[in-house]
């Protein structure tokens, strides 16, 4: 559709685009990236005919640029700029219906049905309909924006040109506004060409993304090639983390502050653990990074709470996020900012115990109730029960921990407890067979992310040698002082 072959040029002589080359093809959302003054304007008014350039060659449809009349290239390309000037006094449909000039046939124009339609459509399209009578100086920014897209679509080119589209708008409209341009691109083979400041919204939407850098290309690829925390780095002198969008396969990427309340080096320790036959909780001074099957709090987060809350057996599990969640508010814990599992046995039974190695600690916290033990080997032989007799083990390290030690930290302390009751030769009373686990257990993984960085938690790690050691020290000694109980 597009062509743009080594191009060069800029204002007045000095060349502000150096031999770019690279080709749109149609119904691509192809995004524009780079740093202020990178040339991403310029490059958009060359491809508009705007700004003549001074070498190379632009082809639309495999005709070269100039060889198009002015009408007949606004037929082709719309340009919605952020910096519409066209305001004067017109109304909103006025403004929308200036978008279908290029399409007008002879010296005596008329407004056709179709004309009509198309700009009717348009503006149901961006929202703006319902004040399509008002004066557009009475409009706020983020109206003014949708106005001038309906007039560019109603211009129904086969290339929209966008000069940061959702500058302006709201959370709901920028996604609006995306969603549209990708319905208009897989649907009606819409080609767009747009500039992004936001490389999130960017990497969402886009099929490719051109990055350029001080008038040149760094890299025209794909959104996941595109944005790499190293290059990113680089281009724009920034620190940043390259993380997955949590539903879409897309790279999304996160600042990373220079003033990050979390750098005061703190340690979690048994002074900070509280136990009352209610719950067991632990307030740590600041946020930590989380890992958790919690029944509040689960996933990977940061959280500063820590709940342990004792149920009977016959609780209700049906809606017990909602429940636990209106618990937790109630005992003054905010919900977004805790962990919370829930278990049936005595709290009072709790194990809890500090390890400490060169420059960082770990403290681990089990509760331990195995009536509702399982051999993971045989599970098949259970019914689906969900009770709350359960294993719930709290790991918080004194130190900073990679993604990969986080999962790993699981897995040891998974081996570890399988470990403890197979020496305690806890039986799952279903199969005759030793247990490896309840059907409910829980396990948190919080690390201060500060101080010693731990690149791994595996077994023989010295990371893993304490979480092992603690783990299995106490489930052990849990399950003991719940067996005793049972007992008595
Ligand atoms: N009309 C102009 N006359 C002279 N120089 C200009 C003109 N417009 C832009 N420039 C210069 O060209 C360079 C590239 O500008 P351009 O607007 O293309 O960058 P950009 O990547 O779109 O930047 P931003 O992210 O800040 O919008 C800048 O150094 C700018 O000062």
């Amino acid at each position: 559709m597009l062509s743009v072959q080594q191009v060069s040029g800029g204002y007045s002589g000095e060349a502000i685009l150096k031999d770019i080359s690279f080709q749109v093809e149609q119904g691509e959302l192809f995004g524009v990236l780079g740093p202020n003054g990178s040339g991403k304007t310029t490059l958009l008014k060359m491809i508009s005919g705007i700004l003549p350039f001074q070498q190379g060659e632009i082809l639309i449809r495999g005709k070269r640029l100039q060889e198009y009349g002015i009408k007949q290239l606004a037929q082709m390309v719309a340009v919605h700029s952020q910096h519409s000037s066209q305001s004067f006094s017109y109304t909103v449909k006025e403004t929308v219906s200036l978008g279908r000039y290029a399409h007008q046939k002879g010296w005596f124009q008329t407004w056709s049905k179709e004309d009509e339609d198309i700009v009717q459509r348009v503006m149901d399209q961006t929202g703006i309909s319902s004040f399509q009578n008002k004066n557009i100086q009475e409009l706020s920014g983020g109206e003014k924006q949708r106005v001038f897209l309906a007039q560019a679509l109603a211009q129904k080119p086969e290339i929209l040109l966008l000069d940061e589209p959702t500058n302006h708008l709201d959370l709901s409209y920028q996604k609006e506004l995306l969603d549209l341009l990708k319905l208009w691109t897989t649907e009606n083979g819409l080609t767009v060409i747009s500039i992004f400041h936001d490389l999130n919204l960017a990497g969402l939407y886009c099929d490719r993304l051109l990055l350029l850098e001080k008038g040149t290309i760094n890299i025209n690829h794909i959104p996941n090639e595109v944005l790499r925390e190293d290059r990113i780095r680089d281009v724009y002198h920034t620190k940043i983390q390259k993380h997955p969008h949590p539903k879409v396969a897309a790279p999304q990427m996160v600042l990373l502050p220079e003033v990050n309340r979390g750098t005061k080096v703190i340690e979690i320790n048994e002074t900070m653990l509280h136990v009352s036959n209610e719950f067991i909780d632990l307030r740590s001074p600041s946020p930590l990074r989380t890992m958790s099957s919690g029944v509040v709090g689960s996933g990977t987060g940061w959280h500063q709470s820590f709940v342990n809350r004792h149920v009977s057996k016959d609780y209700n599990c049906d809606d017990h996020r909602v429940e636990m969640a209106s618990f937790l508010k109630s005992k003054g814990f905010e919900p977004s900012e805790t962990v919370g599992m829930m278990t049936a046995v005595w709290l009072e039974d709790v194990a809890y115990q500090l390890l400490e190695q060169n420059n960082f600690s770990i403290f681990v916290v089990v509760t331990a109730g195995v009536g509702n033990a399982v051999d993971a080997s045989k599970s098949e032989q259970h019914s689906l029960q969900l009770t709350p007799g359960t294993i719930n083990t709290w790991i918080f390290v004194n130190g900073e921990l990679t993604e990969e030690a986080f999962i790993q930290s699981i897995m040891t302390a998974t081996e570890a407890k399988v470990k403890a009751m197979h020496d305690l030769m806890v039986l799952d009373e279903v199969t005759g067979t030793i247990a490896t686990g309840t059907s409910t257990d829980s396990i948190l993984i919080a690390a201060s992310q500060t101080g010693k960085l731990l690149d791994f938690a595996g077994t023989i790690t010295p990371l893993g040698k304490l979480i092992s050691k603690a783990v299995y020290q106490c489930t052990t000694k849990a399950i003991q002082k719940s067996q005793q109980r049972k007992k008595t």
